[in-house]
Order: C-alpha cells, then structure tokens, then sequence
C-alpha cells in the first residue's frame, strides 16, 4: 500500500520557490494505477516520491508502513523505478551484463544469474544482443533493456514513468500484455491512454494536484476537458 499524507513538494532555485505537488493525500492498494495530466503537472514528481527519489517538502509518503525518507533504502529494495530516458538507467557495457547487474549482492549463485538473465533475453526479444554494447541498442531496445533490468529484481512495486515513448507498435503492445501479467502493482505514467485503459484507478494531475481520480475511460475524458 502506497500512502500520501498531505504531501507537497517545492523545487527551490535560490530564491524562487516552485510548487510542483500541492497538498496530495492519497491511499493506493489496487493493483494497476494510471496517472496522467499536461506537462509539467507534477506527475513525475509524484512518482519520485514513491521510491524516496525526491522527498515531501512538507507530508508523508509511506509504502507498506516504510517512511520513504526516513527508510529509503528499504523503500528502494521495494519499489523498482523505470525512467522515461533508459541511457539514465543502462549502467554496464553489454545488455547481459546490465541485466546481471541489479542481481548483484542478493545471494544468488552465478548460475542462477545467467538463467534470469537469459530469461530475459528471450523474453524481451534481446537474444541477439546478449554481449552487445548496451549504449549501441536502438532506443526502443534500451528501453526494453531498462524494464527488463528493473524486473529482473522482482520489487514487489513497479513505477513506470513514460516506458514506451520511444516503442513500435509491436513493442508498445509487448510493454502492454507484459505489464498485465505482471504479478506486482504497477504505477504508469503515461500519454498514450491505450497502455492504462484496463488499468484499475487513473489519477489526473493539474497543477501540482490530482484533479480527478477514478475509472480510465472518466479519467481520460476529465483530462480531455481541461485542455479544450
Ligand atoms: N529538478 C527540478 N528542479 C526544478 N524544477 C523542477 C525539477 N523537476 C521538475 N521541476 C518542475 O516541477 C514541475 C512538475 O514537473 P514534473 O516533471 O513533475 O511534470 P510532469 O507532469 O511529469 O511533466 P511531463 O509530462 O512533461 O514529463 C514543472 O514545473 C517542472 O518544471
């Protein structure tokens, strides 16, 4: 369960203070949860603050009882975090490497390893390119590459911010029937409103706070009408 308790956040650049979230005080538990709003909503901000990537200025964010700034590590461990731009994420030289990477230190023996990380070759479509450059891949198959090596670690949360903006067709529908396999909840933040239209609960944001909150089909139709 993921907890926002009065939460804001302010972006201080030296004497300008910008209000990014605004007073948000939500309970989340279902399994599938959408967020979408115009640019520059808070909808990142709002997703950081899951993993304790950037803290509340003022409230409580907790995720299953964890403090995300007071237990951020733990938090961490939890939450696996994808970001729009997958060259933020790809640390290691070859695909098979990066995805071995985040499987480090948790006791798992070298065999173990190289099966999860074949696994995830095959199921991302990435068997070709298991000692290729990871910085070389297209950006759609970084993208693919950056999912993969957050869900390998199996986190019990998985927050999506905008993973299939660089994705074909056959790749966004891959990224789509994935996600609705997935046994974890998921946070999406998303402009393409095909990825969240089964989802369980969209939040709008505008302006820092969420405007709507409910089913996707109301929630993308709430969205539309701000923008008219
Ligand atoms: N590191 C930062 N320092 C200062 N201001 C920031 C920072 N990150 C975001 N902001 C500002 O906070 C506000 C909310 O940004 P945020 O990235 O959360 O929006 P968003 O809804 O995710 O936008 P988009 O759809 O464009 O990705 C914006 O006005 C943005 O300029």
């Amino acid at each position: 369960m993921i907890v926002f308790d009065q939460v804001s956040h302010e972006f201080r650049l030296g004497t300008t203070h910008l209000a990014a979230l605004r007073d948000v005080s939500l309970s989340l538990s279902e399994q599938r949860i959408g967020v979408i709003g115009a640019n520059g909503s808070g909808k990142s901000t709002f997703v950081r603050m899951i993993n304790g990537l950037i803290k509340p200025t003022a409230g409580r964010v907790t995720v299953d009882g964890l403090d995300t700034d007071r237990d951020g590590k733990a938090v961490r461990r939890r939450v696996g975090f994808c970001f729009t731009d997958p060259d933020a994420q790809i640390l290691m030289p070859t695909v098979a490497e990066d995805l071995a990477f985040g499987l480090r230190g948790r006791g798992l023996s070298r065999d173990e390893v190289t099966v999860k990380v074949e696994a995830a070759l095959a199921a991302y479509d990435l068997l070709g390119y298991r000692d290729h450059p990871a910085s070389l891949l297209s950006g759609g198959q970084k993208q693919l590459l950056a999912l993969a090596s957050v869900l390998i670690i199996e986190p019990s949360v998985l927050v999506l911010d905008e993973p299939a903006t660089l994705l074909d067709l056959a790749n966004t529908q891959r990224v789509q029937r994935l996600i609705a396999q997935l046994p974890q909840q998921v946070v999406l933040v998303t402009h393409h409103f095909g990825l969240i239209e089964d989802f369980d609960r969209v939040l709008v944001f505008d302006a820092g706070r969420v405007v709507y909150d409910g089913a996707p089909q109301a929630a993308v139709a709430h969205y539309v009408g701000l923008v008219r």
